[in-house]
């Protein structure tokens, strides 16, 4: 941990015409930043969303990696990071991208280094980030993974009722975990990714940050095919019997309780997620809406895999609500309760 207790957490404000920057000004006004926040942002930006929606706020800048006080209601402490030009609510300024990607290098370092113990991230986006030049950024996710120089990582989306380690699995009422075996990959790309060894991978991480995270003494996935009926026995796809379910069966005979490949439409539903730990989905759009359907607003999403807890909103840049006060805050404060109790736990990886 960064400091004795209790743990830092290193809040990025995502893209500044979006509304991560008043979602964040809100949280620090009522006091919802738990123990130790700092934003990593520009303070100019923070002030001008505080002032526009009538939020009082006092700004503390410190030096990016620099120790942070403890949270208190009205008092934002920030990691200060420039504008690269000025940013109005709404309109996207591809000048700015670089800004972005600059607040998550501050806080991945301080997380890598042991400044902070946990990084939380406003939502960014992706499109600016890739019209300003960097053609093969997909997400924070992917920019995480090549940042700490690991080979896999794994999102996985969560709903409030299932983020935390008591929480040991589907219970019904919209509890539910979701990882992707794939992530930003246009539709047509995605067969070809959904291969053993990366299943593999996923998979391992996915067991293994259960039990660490979450506490979960056996973890119980389930997979989705990736065709619809899960292939109809070959003849509707062939990637369940030639891919996937040789996978899962390798798993098994190491122990792991996996079930699958099995048709996403039925997978999902009351009866066959009773008693499993979290769905391993094949791509973005198989698992994510019936998650967001479970508990957007109040749902996060985390990065498995890390050498640091690293989670994040639910939702995106919103940019028809920028700069109006009205956005939800919910998935902001899930999403930092959920750092805040990972970090707690001291459990970062040796990697
Ligand atoms: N964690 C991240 O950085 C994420 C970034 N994105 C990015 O955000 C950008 C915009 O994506 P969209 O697909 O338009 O999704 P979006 O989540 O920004 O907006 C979809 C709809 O949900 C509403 N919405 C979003 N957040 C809300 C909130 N806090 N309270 C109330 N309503 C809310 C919006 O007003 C809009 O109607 C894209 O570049 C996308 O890649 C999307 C998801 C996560
Ligand atoms: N739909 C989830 C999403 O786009 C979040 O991506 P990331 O920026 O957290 O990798």
């Amino acid at each position: 941990m960064a400091s004795s207790s209790p743990p830092l957490l290193a809040l990025t404000t995502g893209e500044p015409a979006g509304v991560g920057p008043e979602l964040v000004v809100q949280l620090a006004a009522a006091g919802e930043l738990p123990a130790r926040t700092v934003a990593v942002g520009d303070p100019a930006l923070l002030a001008e969303r505080a002032a526009r929606l009538g939020v009082r706020l006092e700004l503390q800048e410190l030096a990016p990696g620099s120790s942070v006080p403890a949270s208190a209601p009205g008092i934002l402490p920030v990691w200060p990071v420039a504008l690269h030009a000025p940013s109005r609510p709404g309109r996207l300024s591809v000048a700015n991208a670089a800004y972005v990607l600059e607040t998550l290098d501050v806080a991945i370092q301080a997380c890598r280094v042991g400044q902070a113990d946990a990084m939380v991230t406003a939502p960014l986006h992706k499109g600016v980030i890739i019209e300003s030049g960097h053609a093969g950024f997909r997400g924070h996710t992917e920019y995480l993974r090549d940042a700490c120089g690991i080979d896999e990582v794994v999102m996985m989306l969560a709903t409030d009722r299932a983020l935390h380690a008591h929480e040991a699995s589907w219970v019904g009422g919209g509890a539910l975990r979701v990882a992707l075996a794939t992530t930003h990959l246009p539709l047509r790309e995605v067969a070809d990714a959904v291969t053993a060894s990366r299943l593999e991978r996923i998979l391992r991480i996915l067991h293994a940050d259960l039990v660490r995270w979450y506490g979960v003494k056996t973890p119980s996935i389930a997979v989705c095919g990736l065709n619809p009926h899960a292939g109809e026995g070959g003849h509707l796809g062939t990637e369940e019997r030639d891919v996937i379910a040789p996978v899962l069966e390798a798993l098994r005979a190491e122990g792991f309780a996996l079930d699958g490949p099995l048709p996403a439409d039925t997978l999902f539903t009351p009866r066959h997620l009773a008693g499993i730990d979290a769905v391993l989905a094949m791509y973005h759009d198989q698992g994510l809406p019936v998650l967001k359907y479970a508990g957007f607003g109040r749902a996060a999403n985390v990065t498995l895999g890390l050498p640091f807890p690293r989670t994040s909103v639910d939702h995106g840049t919103a940019l028809d609500l920028a700069g109006r006060g009205e956005a939800d805050r919910g998935s902001l404060r899930v999403a930092l309760a959920l750092a805040a109790e990972m970090a707690g736990r001291g459990a970062c990886r040796s990697t």
